[in-house]
């Protein structure tokens, strides 16, 4: 970020007679601090003209798409041995003229390079303001543009795939689908209103407008449906271990990240303060938290661990509950049991290695003795993640999409009521438009201002 501000420093040195096109963006497009190579990716109307005011290579007039050898000078001395590739016409990542510079990936080089642009005029990208000027000239659609964040965030192969399909058009195709369905609907409906050739709602409601409604209503709920997981295949899985002082959660998180991470005692009480890890399983990734065990206590420093404890239950994805198998079920054990019963859970009973004697549903383990099979087994099974993405392509990859497409959902559904009812179909339209409007807001059409703003402040500088 503080390569910003030097920029920002330097516009306001700029000589009188410079052209400031403000029209023309740069940014570095590498995210290592220090490489081989920096890119620097610049965007706008004629920005080759612009380059060669500062590129000593000759870029050929009719030539697109070329990579093109020379040194970055300033006021006559060499900056820096380049490669330089030009896009013209509107075939490009953003739809206008590109180029992008490929310099020494050194820090300070890097800024030297960036400083000429500044200098003959160019000023820094905004965050994702390639990506908003590409969607803005119509090249990709909002969906899209929210892929192309994902794939440069993704953190296992799952979300890689599933932004992948998103890029190409995914997304936008199958909500095209539900619009066309749609259409068709409100098309018909209208037709009607303009035309009554026959005046009977009731005859064109039951013949085709309801079946072909609830159609779509079941076409849509299978992709909320589909798409209920998707967050956890992005982000990870939130895990918090929870269970009474002393049955062994620490010596549990550090089996599953195959690490002492945290501290393990004989001692009750022996976790204060959380303790995090993550690990992958089969590319399922568990954000996994020890917590201080659950007890009555007296301890001001322990007792503060035991309301976090009990907080980040209610925050959890899964929550790991760790019973002590070698002894009898207590009574903080059941409050505990009682405590998650609504919450997606599995029972852990822990210190298999010894004698069981608890009766209870759950998974047995060795946390000791890294036996743990058992609990990695039934974890796959109730996050069997991706199967949804590779047998689908019908799924929405964020909130954003999921609670419009859940608005469009909404009201046809209230409008397959009012169908139900025969309400004369103009009322019915109302409905429909309001469905049209958020299916359409998912690929950002007409989406507001502020909203892009926002969405595209997410992304990192240069994309
Ligand atoms: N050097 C370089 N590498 C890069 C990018 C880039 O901008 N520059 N990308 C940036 O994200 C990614 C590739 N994505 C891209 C997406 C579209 C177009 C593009 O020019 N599209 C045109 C022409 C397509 C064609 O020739 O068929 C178009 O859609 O009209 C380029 C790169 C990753 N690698
Ligand atoms: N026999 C046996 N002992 C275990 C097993 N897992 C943990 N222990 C022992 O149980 C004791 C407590 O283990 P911890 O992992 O610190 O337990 P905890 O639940 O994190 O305890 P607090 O942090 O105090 O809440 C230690 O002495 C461990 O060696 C196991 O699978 N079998
Ligand atoms: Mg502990």
């Amino acid at each position: 970020m503080y390569k910003l501000i030097i920029i920002y420093d330097k516009i306001q040195k700029i000589k009188e007679g410079d052209i400031l096109n403000e029209d023309i963006i740069v940014a570095i497009a590498t995210s290592r601090l220090e490489a081989a190579i920096s890119m620097i990716r610049i965007s706008g109307p004629d920005c080759i003209a612009f380059v060669q005011k500062f590129f000593t290579g000759k870029i050929l007039k009719k030539s697109t798409h070329t990579i093109n050898y020379g040194y970055i000078v300033d006021e006559g001395k060499r900056i820096d041995e380049v490669l330089v590739n030009i896009y013209r016409g509107k075939k490009t990542f953003t739809g206008e003229e590109m180029v992008e510079i490929n310099c020494h990936g050194g820090v300070y080089i890097t800024s030297q390079v960036l400083n000429v642009c500044i200098k003959n005029g160019a000023r820094m990208a905004e965050h994702g303001e390639f990506s908003k000027r590409a969607f803005l000239n119509g090249r990709i659609d909002l969906s899209q543009a929210e892929a192309i964040s994902d794939i440069i965030t993704a953190k296992n192969s799952y979300a890689t795939d599933l932004a992948l399909k998103g890029i190409t058009g995914n997304i936008s195709n199958f909500i095209e689908e539900l619009k066309e369905d749609l259409i068709q609907i409100i098309t018909q409906i209208e037709v009607n209103i303009d035309y009554p050739e026959y005046d009977d709602v009731e005859e064109l409601t039951a013949s085709s407008l309801l079946p072909r409604s609830k159609n779509l209503l079941k076409k849509m709920d299978k992709i909320l449906n589909d798409s209920k997981n998707i967050k956890l295949i992005k982000d990870g899985i939130k895990t918090v271990i929870i269970g009474r002082p002393n049955v062994g959660k620490s010596s549990l998180l550090n089996a599953l990240l195959q690490e002492e991470k945290a501290i393990v005692t004989n001692i009750a009480g022996t976790t204060r303060d959380i303790v995090e890890g993550s690990i992958s399983i089969d590319g399922i990734i568990l954000n996994m938290i020890d917590t201080a065990g659950i007890r009555k206590t007296d301890n001001i420093i322990e007792s503060m661990g035991v309301e976090k404890s009990k907080e980040l239950i209610h925050q959890a994805d899964l929550v790991l509950l760790v019973i002590d198998g070698s002894v009898k079920l207590t009574d903080e054990d059941k409050q505990l049991i009682e405590l998650t019963k609504d919450i997606t859970r599995i029972i852990v009973i822990n210190k298999a290695d010894q004698e069981i004697k608890v009766e209870l549903q759950g998974v047995n383990i060795s946390a000791k003795d890294n036996n743990i099979d058992t609990l990695v087994s039934e974890i796959k099974r109730m996050f069997e993640l991706g199967s949804i993405i590779d047998n689908n392509d019908h799924i929405l990859t964020n909130a954003r999409q999921t609670m419009l497409l859940q608005h469009a959902n909404h009201s046809l559904k209230q409008a397959i009521e009012a169908m139900e009812m025969y309400i004369p179909t103009d009322l019915i339209v109302t409905d429909l438009y309001e469905c049209w409007s958020n299916l359409k807001e998912i690929l950002g059409e007409k989406a507001k201002e502020d909203l892009l703003d926002e969405l595209f402040k997410r992304f990192c500088i240069g994309k």
